[in-house]
């Protein structure tokens, strides 16, 4: 899964992906050795995969991962090629999902470019730019697929009628999330990509004696209206904890108040803006890995995360929840005890699903 950092110049995007980017180098078991320099690569951890991973003897355990990107700062006039503008704005086309970074702490030090803290104004001038970048876009497309509809082509009047609609939305300032892609077309949104119909979650950079606190009200109301989550982080705080050493930074964190990172806080709460599900596999002697699926889709869509051959080959799968395979106390028992079941390739995967995929090749 791929995560864009956006927001407005100074609001704390760098000191974040910082602490990204350290907590997923520090991570046991890391299984790339090499990273880009504006990638964070971040585990995000499961107590499940631990207990079930310990149990069956695994060899190592591995996290499925966020892979946040830091994008340069975003400045009014980006849409236009301004600043970093053109360059940004192909990053965050490529990503499944916007993280937001709104300053919301008062640190007076900290020069603000627009002289003042007002959370929202700024959410506001991120968004027309997001705007502002996908009506150029639409318009263009626009234009190619006005020509194509004229040769009668299916396909480009279905793309041409959505464009006809999407353009005054984004004029109206409402993001193409809210305009729906006809039915017997959906592929058109993918053509376009457009960033704002890319799901957010806002980071309420707060000052670090609210790190434990709540997201504040205007940001939180804001995100609710729109459909997305919000969490609180103090930016500066978790890229001091992560240079310290575990133990002290744990301790730091409960006389602070909060038990889980500020950084797990991020890559769980972007889980719950996918709607993720998360599946396991496991063995003796083997990695225990955890994955994640959109909630809804199949067994046979879960190979593929795992590896296109397997999904190719697919015979069929030996499913039980993670609770039950530990109750049980191996994959024989639990088959003994009927809670590991055989499953054909439409069986729609539950969050927590413990799976070995029999396949050809
Ligand atoms: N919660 C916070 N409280 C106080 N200061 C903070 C907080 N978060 C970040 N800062 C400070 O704000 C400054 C700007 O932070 P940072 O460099 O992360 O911003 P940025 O969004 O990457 O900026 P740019 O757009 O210029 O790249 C830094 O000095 C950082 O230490
Ligand atoms: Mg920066």
């Amino acid at each position: 899964m791929k995560i864009g950092i956006v927001g407005m110049p100074n609001a704390g995007k760098s000191s974040l992906f910082n602490a990204l980017t350290k907590s997923g180098a520090e991570a046991a078991n890391y299984p790339f050795t090499t990273i880009e320099p504006n990638v964070a690569v971040v585990p995000v951890e499961d107590e499940r995969l631990k207990l079930i991973a310990e149990q069956m003897g695994a060899s190592e355990i591995v996290y499925d991962h966020i892979d946040f990107h830091d994008i340069a700062g975003l400045v009014a006039g980006a849409h236009k090629g301004e600043g970093l503008g053109n360059k940004f704005l192909a990053n965050i086309r490529e990503t499944d999902a916007i993280v937001h970074v709104v300053r919301a702490h008062d640190d007076a030090n900290i020069i603000h470019p627009d002289g003042s803290v007002d959370p929202l104004r700024d959410i506001e001038t991120i968004e027309t730019e997001l705007l502002m970048a996908d009506l150029e876009q639409a318009e263009r497309r626009l234009e190619r697929v006005t020509k194509q509809a004229r040769g009668g082509d299916a396909e480009a009047k279905a793309e041409q009628a959505w464009l006809e609609q999407l353009i005054p939305a984004l004029n109206d300032g409402r993001p193409a999330r809210m305009v729906p892609a006809p039915e017997d077309h959906p592929n058109v949104v993918k053509t376009l990509s457009p960033l704002t119909a890319k799901p957010v979650l806002f980071v309420a950079n707060v000052d670090e004696n609210d790190a434990s606190g709540e997201v504040p009200a205007a940001i939180a109301e804001h995100a609710a209206a729109m459909g997305a989550v919000a969490v609180a982080v103090s930016s500066r705080l978790e890229a001091e904890l992560v240079e310290m050493d575990d133990e002290e930074a744990s301790a730091l964190r409960e006389e602070m108040g909060f038990a889980e990172s500020g950084l797990q806080r991020i890559a769980h709460g972007a889980f719950q803006l996918l709607d993720l599900i998360t599946f396991f596999t496991v063995g003796s002697g083997v990695r225990g890995q955890s994955w994640h699926l959109r909630r809804g889709l199949t067994v046979w869509h879960a190979a593929g995360e795992i590896h296109t051959d397997i999904q190719k080959g697919f015979v069929r799968a030996e499913v039980v929840g993670w609770q039950e395979l530990l109750d049980a106390g191996g994959y024989s028992q639990a088959r003994d005890k009927g809670t590991l079941r055989t499953e054909g390739r439409d069986y729609v995967m539950q969050d927590g699903d413990v799976i070995t995929v029999k396949h050809t090749n």
